[in-house]
């Protein structure tokens, strides 16, 4: 059976205003859905760009981005803030807990912002707050007296799954995480992206993966790699194999 494609960009072309040179140029990508992508490229190669267009954050000059068969171009600005909150759950560097909420707050909290997701958290487990604790126990938190910390209190390790779950509530089809693993040591770093992985099995998910530890590549259906203009060549992309 022919898969759907979750992630279509064509003839793709950015540049920022105050730039001299076309800083992405993305001729063609196709992510069909359950695949994954692996992005990688040197620091200011254009990797958190890449992901703010695929999250409808900013817009392209030329050529389309098209998510789970919706052309971002023909969204307003709002009508993307809105398809961005249903169908992509972020997993951030720094993770971006927000530190006067409690644990299971900071999970449930993409169901405050999206119906649609507070309708398939729900429907998971009969109620978000019984999902969070799903996912926070298969991330490998299920501790109740851990759970009553402040988020603040929590190791890098597990602040990292309580974003990892906070992405996963609510079931959105993509998961973009923009160098998740960087601030945990090997070892857990391993363990996390397996965690990932299992928790995207059951689901129809696809993950956009920015990272610089090439260990993970051979776990990725798509790899590209993004070349820096300060190395003063064009912006290149090489996908499947090519790295
Ligand atoms: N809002 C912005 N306005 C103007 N230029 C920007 C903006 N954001 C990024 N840039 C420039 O675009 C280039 C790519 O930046 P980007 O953050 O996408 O790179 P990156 O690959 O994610 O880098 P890093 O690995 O260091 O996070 C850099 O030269 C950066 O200075």
């Amino acid at each position: 059976m022919k898969k759907e494609a979750c992630i279509q960009i064509s003839d793709l072309q950015f540049q920022w205003p105050d730039q001299k040179e076309t800083l992405l140029n993305i001729p063609e990508l196709i992510i069909n859905q359950q695949e994954h992508l692996y992005i990688q490229g040197d620091s200011g190669s254009g990797k958190s760009t890449l992901l703010n267009l695929l999250g409808g954050i900013i817009e392209p000059q030329q050529g389309d981005i098209t998510i789970l068969g919706q052309s971002l171009r023909q969204l307003s600005s709002s009508q993307r803030d809105h398809f961005r909150a249903a169908h992509i759950g972020y997993v951030f560097q720094q993770f971006n807990l927000v530190p006067y909420l409690s644990i299971l707050d900071n999970v449930t909290l993409p169901c405050d912002f999206s119906s649609e997701r507070y309708k398939r958290a729900g429907a998971s487990s009969n109620s978000i707050k019984k999902e969070a604790m799903r996912l926070l126990s298969h991330l490998g938190l299920e501790d109740e007296a851990l759970l009553q910390k402040p988020v603040t209190q929590l190791s890098v390790g597990q602040q990292q799954r309580v974003a990892a779950a906070r992405a996963f509530i609510g079931s959105p089809e993509i998961i973009i995480a923009d160098e998740p693993t960087s601030s945990l040591d090997a070892n857990a770093q391993e363990s996390f992206i397996k965690l990932l992985f299992d928790e995207v099995k059951s689901k129809n998910t696809t993950i956009v993966f920015v990272s610089h530890d090439e260990r993970f590549i051979p776990l990725f259906e798509h790899s590209i790699q993004l070349t820096s203009l300060q190395a003063n060549k064009a912006t290149t992309l090489m996908e499947g194999g090519q790295l």
